[in-house]
């Protein structure tokens, strides 16, 4: 198998929908899905470049295998849940600084999914992605919680606690998205938006030397540290 020239990583807190996304764009379908175990990938071919898409576990005892998955990372995917107000603070407080790993251009997109439940958000209908394949009837609508305005307000932070220029680096606008992988509303656009722009970033980490891929089997999760622990 050929090596991936590039690596995108989705990282979020457990049940906002991260693996759901990624079956949704590969597979064209809404299974139903498992909470996910350490993490899983899926390969992309995009024009002439092998992307590898990582799906990662949003349970805190996993954890520690977050910074791993993102190392040398060309785009990271921040997703939380539009109707779940703490999932988008459960991004900064637990999931940025696992992406201290990630290449050193890595481009943040942030994703507000399940949009398809909250009151504000578009229906079941004029799908993108096709039926949904599965799901069940419609689900009762919620009061959205989190405003696109916040999450590009969460983007401006992440830019400077990277230190970076806004000017240097996409707008919010283009980085903030809101989704429904069950109904497949901007799914498609936000991966191809992300191909797109982590093709530049695969040409320089070439330029740069050897693309820096996950290797588990030689790979370990940091050591725990223990609590109240000084020595
Ligand atoms: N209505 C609706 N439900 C969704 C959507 N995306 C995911 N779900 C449901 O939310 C639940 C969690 O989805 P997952 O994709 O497994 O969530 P996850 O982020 O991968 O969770 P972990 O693997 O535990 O980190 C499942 O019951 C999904 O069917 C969506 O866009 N709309
Ligand atoms: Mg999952």
């Amino acid at each position: 198998m050929r090596r991936p020239d590039g690596k995108i990583v989705l990282l979020g807190d457990m049940n906002v929908g991260k693996t759901s996304l990624l079956q949704r764009y590969m597979e064209r379908r809404f299974p139903d899905t498992v909470s996910t175990v350490g993490g899983a990938f899926y390969l992309k071919q995009w024009r002439s470049y092998n992307i590898s898409i990582w799906d990662t576990a949003g349970r805190e005892q996993f954890h520690g295998l977050g910074s791993m998955y993102c190392r040398g990372a060309a785009a990271v995917i921040l997703t939380y849940d539009v109707n779940h107000a703490q999932s988008l603070l459960e991004l900064e407080d637990r999931f940025l600084g696992l992406t201290d790993t990630a290449s050193a251009d890595c481009l943040f997109a942030i994703v507000g999914n399940k949009v398809d439940l909250s009151e504000e958000g578009p229906g079941e209908g004029g799908q993108e992605g096709g039926p949904a394949g599965g799901g069940g009837g419609a689900a009762p609508r919620l009061p959205k919680q989190v405003q696109p305005e916040d999450a590009v307000a969460f983007y401006k932070k992440i830019l400077k606690y990277k230190m970076l220029d806004e000017k240097d680096v996409p707008a919010a606008e283009q980085m903030c998205f809101e989704t429904s992988a069950k109904t497949g509303h901007n799914v498609d656009l936000l991966f191809e938006t992300l191909f797109d722009m982590v093709v530049p970033v695969i040409l320089q980490q070439r330029a740069q030397g050897p693309p820096q891929t996950v290797d588990i089997a030689s790979s370990r999760p940091p050591a725990r540290t223990r609590s109240g622990c000084c020595a």
